[in-house]
């Protein structure tokens, strides 16, 4: 199967977030229905929050049996479990805390008051990932990773020019100074995160314009982190007009400016 890289454009930032919950809410079920669970990996930051919250919303998020869905993240902030800055906190706050999922498929990263040093906490995710690995793999087979875009292209805790983002070996490192607070995170690194059959990033704001411009062309991922994203199957750049603004018109989907009455198709 091809694998396609495109952008889809939405009007506006809310219209942006109901047509990816939709969308999500339409695949879930799907995926359930074909292998009996679903494994999502889920972003920190504004876009990433205002799609759980738009599912959260959504008159279809009882349709989904939340049970069989699998919940891993693909960074986190170094902070105190209970720290609203948490990825994992927001997260819970948006959607988890709100339908009924099993908590042993709900695979947060250790906090910074769990007793473990951050390269602990790095080598223990790396651990439960291979927990839940395939058969051959060191990490679970993965149907949709949610990430967003920082102003610098960096995608989860993966930032431009670090060792982070050339990373092959590993399944998880440990960030320090971060460019973005906090200064201490934990991050899965590309390669886990290209073994997504699906790859959902969620861009919005003109802040946004140049690094998305830059990952859509073909920039370095060294770069640009988030122009190294392939997924398995399907590597989509949902974002809103402003961010599109320096997207080649050719890497724009057909139906672009889609308003969220059309954006249940599937693909
Ligand atoms: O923990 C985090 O901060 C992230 O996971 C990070 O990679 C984020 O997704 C981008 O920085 C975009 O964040 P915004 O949408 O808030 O700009």
């Amino acid at each position: 199967m091809s694998n396609e890289r495109r952008a889809i454009v939405h009007s506006s930032k809310p219209e942006l977030a109901h047509a990816v919950a939709e969308r999500f809410l339409n695949k879930v079920p799907q995926i359930i229905a074909e292998f009996d669970e679903a494994t999502i990996v889920l972003t920190g930051g504004t876009m990433g929050q205002a799609v759980l919250d738009a599912i959260n919303s959504s008159p279809k998020r009882d349709a989904v049996d939340w049970s069989r869905v699998n919940f891993w993240w693909g960074d986190e902030r170094w902070l105190p479990a209970r720290d609203g800055e948490r990825n994992d906190v927001q997260a819970r706050a948006a959607l988890l805390d709100h339908v009924a999922v099993d908590p042993e498929r709900v695979h947060s990263f250790a906090a910074s008051d769990s007793g473990l040093g951050l390269d602990d906490a790095a080598a223990a995710y790396s651990h439960e990932l291979a927990q839940h690995s395939t058969r051959f793999g060191t990490y679970p087979h993965f149907d949709i990773v949610f990430l967003g875009v920082g102003p610098d292209g960096h995608i989860a805790s993966l930032f431009p020019e670090r060792e982070g983002i050339r990373e092959t070996e590993r399944t998880v490192i440990a960030v320090r100074n971060s460019p973005k607070p906090p200064d201490e995170r934990l991050s899965l690194t590309l390669p886990v995160l290209n073994s997504s059959v699906r790859i959902w990033a969620v861009v919005a704001g003109s802040d946004k314009a140049s690094a998305l411009g830059l990952t859509l062309a073909g920039a370095s991922y060294n770069e640009v982190p988030a122009a190294g994203l392939e997924g398995r199957r399907k590597t989509l750049f949902f974002v809103d007009s402003e961010a599109a603004a320096q997207v080649p018109d050719s890497l724009i989907d057909p139906g672009q400016f889609w308003t969220s009455a059309d954006s249940t198709d599937e693909h």
